[in-house]
């Protein structure tokens, strides 16, 4: 019977692209939706991170282009697409907490403005999302409009500069400076935006703006999108 959960059900092909600037919410929340959706999910932005991790690890310069994406080309990267799992691993070793570290975080725009591994990258999200049969939910800041712009769902997940950088802030237990979190979040936002439009809906793309909504109503607001746009 078709009832108006039906999109819940557990098996059915839905795609759920969300894009959106850095602490807007996107990892969080598109993993409880995934969660709730009985889908998998794909954090893009740990893919650019584990480059990233990679390349600092092993000494790569990070303005040789062709040896980014070398390096984005021949890595082996292993990531969790379970929503209750976060695992993410360079050649078998896990780097799911390294590539988080800041020093990461500041080096990453290297590797997401390499247009030769953003190539790569794109192509194995292409093929994570296949393998998940079409039912995930995938984050990052070009899904909607290059990995998967034929996704049934199509969110641009925003948030005010000051809710962003306050809720990376806390994230991060308060051990970075103002300063710090300005290069982190605004600092590398520009950088990525001369690669890729995140602060822009496209055409078909719903916005969803959780400045002055907690956690939980970003949920219920973006499942509500969910719900209205897929059929
Ligand atoms: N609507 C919200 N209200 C308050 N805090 C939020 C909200 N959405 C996300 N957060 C919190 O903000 C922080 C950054 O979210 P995250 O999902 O890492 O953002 P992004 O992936 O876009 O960088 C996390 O600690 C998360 O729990
Ligand atoms: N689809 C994507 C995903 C991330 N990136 C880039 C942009 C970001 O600087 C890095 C890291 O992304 P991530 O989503 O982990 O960053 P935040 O958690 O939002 O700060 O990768 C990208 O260019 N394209």
């Amino acid at each position: 019977m078709s009832t108006p959960h039906s999109l819940f059900r557990i098996g059915k092909s839905l795609v759920v692209a969300i894009d959106g600037p850095s602490g807007s919410g996107k990892s969080s929340v598109s993993r409880e939706a995934a969660r709730q959706l009985h889908a998998a999910y794909l954090d893009t932005g740990a893919m650019y991170r584990a480059v990233t991790w990679h390349c600092l690890a092993e000494g790569v310069d990070l303005g040789d282009g062709a040896a980014v994406e070398h390096a984005a080309r021949t890595i082996e990267l292993g990531i969790s697409t379970k929503p209750d799992h976060e695992s993410m691993t360079v050649g078998g070793k896990d780097v799911t907490d390294a590539i988080r570290e800041p020093r990461v975080s500041e080096a990453v725009s290297a590797v997401a403005t390499t247009l030769g591994a953003r190539s790569e990258l794109i192509r194995r999200q292409r093929q994570i999302i296949a393998d998940s049969g079409h039912r995930i939910v995938a984050e990052g800041r070009d899904i909607t409009t290059v990995v998967a712009p034929d996704a049934e769902v199509r969110i641009l997940l925003t948030a005010s500069e000051a809710a962003r950088l306050r809720r990376r802030g806390d994230q991060l237990g308060g051990t970075q400076t103002e300063a710090q979190l300005q290069a982190q979040v605004l600092g590398r936002d520009t950088k990525d935006s001369t690669v890729v439009n995140f602060h822009q809906a496209a055409d078909g793309v719903v916005t969803v703006d959780s400045s002055e909504l907690d956690f939980e109503q970003t949920i219920t607001a973006v499942l509500d999108v969910v719900r209205t746009v897929a059929h």
